[in-house]
Formats: C-alpha cells, sequence, structure tokens
C-alpha cells in the first residue's frame, strides 16, 4: 500500500523556484532518506508532506487522501498517524526525562505506549537525569522516542541525526529500524550522511534542481552507476550539472 503519493510538486518563495515538480511515492514498510545539497528543498518538501507548508501546485496524497480536499476535522485525524522529530530545544528545560515522557504520554492519551517506547529506545539509565543536561545525542534519542510513542503510520525526521557521533548515530539508527520492523510505518528522513543512506536506507531520493533526479534502492543505484559508494553517486551527480569554481 503506498502511503504518500506526491505528483508535479511545486513551490516557490518570491521568485525563486525551490520545488519544480516533484515526483515521489512511499509504501508501507519503507524508510526513504532525502538527499541534496544545502538548499535543495529537503525541508521544503517535508514540510510539505508534514502540512505545514503549503505548495504552489501539484498533489500529495498521504494514505490515499490528496491533503487538499480534507476539511479541518480530516487533517486532525490524518495528523494522528503522522509524526515528526520536534525541536529539543522546545522542550521544557527543567523536566526530568521520566516528567517529560509522562507529559507526552498524558498528552496522546490512550494512542501512547510509555512502557514500550521507554524499553524499545533503552531511555532506563536517563529517566532521572533532567532533559537539559543531557548530551546532544541522548535529546535526540528521547526526542525520536517521543516521535514513536503513537506508532505513528507515517514518520518524517528532518536531520535527526546531525552533529551525532558515529556510535549515537547507530544507536538510533538501530532503533528506527527495529521500530519500523515491528510496526511497519514508513518513515522519510533528510540527512547529509551518505553511509547512513547506503547502511539503513530502503529507498534514496536525490533532488537536484526542484526535482527527483534520482529515487532507488542504494543497491540498485551503486549497480547502475559503478561507484563504489553512495557518497561517491552523489559527488558525481551534483558535480555532473555544477561548474567548479575556480
Ligand atoms: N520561508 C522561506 N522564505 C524564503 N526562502 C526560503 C524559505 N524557506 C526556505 N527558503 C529557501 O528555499 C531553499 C530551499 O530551502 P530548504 O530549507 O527546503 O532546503 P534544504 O535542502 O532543506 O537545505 P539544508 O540542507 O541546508 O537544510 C533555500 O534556498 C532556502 O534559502
Amino acid at each position: 500500500m503506498q502511503n504518500i503519493t506526491v505528483k508535479g510538486l511545486k513551490k516557490s518563495y518570491g521568485s525563486k523556484e525551490v520545488l519544480k515538480g516533484l515526483d515521489f511515492s512511499a509504501e508501507q514498510g519503507e524508510v526513504i532518506a532525502v538527499i541534496g545539497k544545502n538548499g535543495a528543498g529537503k525541508s521544503t518538501f517535508l514540510e510539505s508532506l508534514m502540512m505545514i507548508r503549503d505548495f504552489d501546485e501539484g498533489r500529495i496524497e498521504l494514505f490515499g487522501k490528496d491533503i487538499r480536499k480534507l476539511n479541518a476535522k480530516a487533517v486532525r485525524e490524518l495528523k494522528r498517524d503522522m509524526s515528526t522529530v520536534l525541536q529539543p530545544t522546545n522542550f521544557y528545560k527543567n523536566l526530568k526525562v521520566k516528567e517529560l515522557l509522562s507529559l507526552f504520554n498524558a498528552y496522546y492519551g490512550k494512542d501512547a505506549d510509555l512502557e514500550g517506547t521507554i524499553r524499545r529506545f533503552e531511555l532506563g539509565e536517563h529517566m532521572k537525569s533532567p532533559f537539559d543536561k543531557l548530551s546532544g545525542g541522548w535529546k535526540q534519542r528521547v526526542a525520536l522516542a517521543i516521535a514513536f510513542m503513537t506508532s505513528p503510520r507515517l514518520v518524517i525526521l528532518d536531520e535527526p541525526t546531525t552533529g551525532l557521533d558515529p556510535y549515537m548515530r547507530d544507536v538510533l539508527w538501530k532503533n528506527i529500524i527495529r521500530h519500523n520492523r515491528e510496526h511497519k510505518g514508513t518513515i522519510l528522513l533528510s540527512t547529509h550522511y551518505m553511509d547512513e543512506v547506503e547502511r539503513y536506507c530502503d529507498k534514496v531520493l536525490l533532488i537536484h534542481e526542484g526535482r527527483a533526479q534520482v529515487f532507488d534502492k542504494p543497491a540498485n543505484i551503486l549497480a547502475a552507476s559503478g561507484h563504489a559508494s553512495i557518497n561517491d553517486f552523489y559527488l558525481a551527480q551534483i558535480g555532473e550539472t555544477e561548474a567548479v569554481p575556480c
């Protein structure tokens, strides 16, 4: 089943055309990375899917529903099936991790699985730590746990592992993959780490010049392009259309 279908998505900021007709689809159970250089439009694309950024032209269907044709109640219902990582800086700084999780647990009500979340994301050792005193990696781990607390059908993450050391990135990815395997959701995330794309993602979307320049499985991309790594492939793709300044 297709959880996301995007056709001809266009978005400009003033005279700057960022998305020029982007096509995309995502199946249930897939983990998909969105890559592209700084300013390519990754966040714009993800925010359009999250229904927090308006777009100019094209169509977005989530779980088979055209998001432009929904009334307010239907949008609310749809959003219950979706989740994203909140910016850790927005959290109540003085709360302990345990209190923060309980707060979201109460907010989500019967949809939430507090105990399961603590277990899956192995949060036990820091339950009594103030959120504000955690390292960046642990803050992100707690933020991800909250995003997955209700077992949403669609999770959208904007650079979830940026700034984290390789070990913490691996821990977070294992959590993401395990959760998705158990719940068969769709996870869509942007990243600048090409090793993550190759290692953990089912598919990769390369946004370049406002369009989906490539959308395929990492193994297929490597086989078709002959590159040794997704990083080499990415550099070749971006480099081919851009002159290097002298
Ligand atoms: N609200 C806005 N108003 C004007 N321009 C914007 C706005 N949001 C984004 N842009 C511009 O649109 C382009 C795409 O931005 P976007 O954040 O979607 O790219 P990105 O691929 O996520 O970049 P990065 O990898 O640097 O996070 C950029 O040139 C950015 O400056």
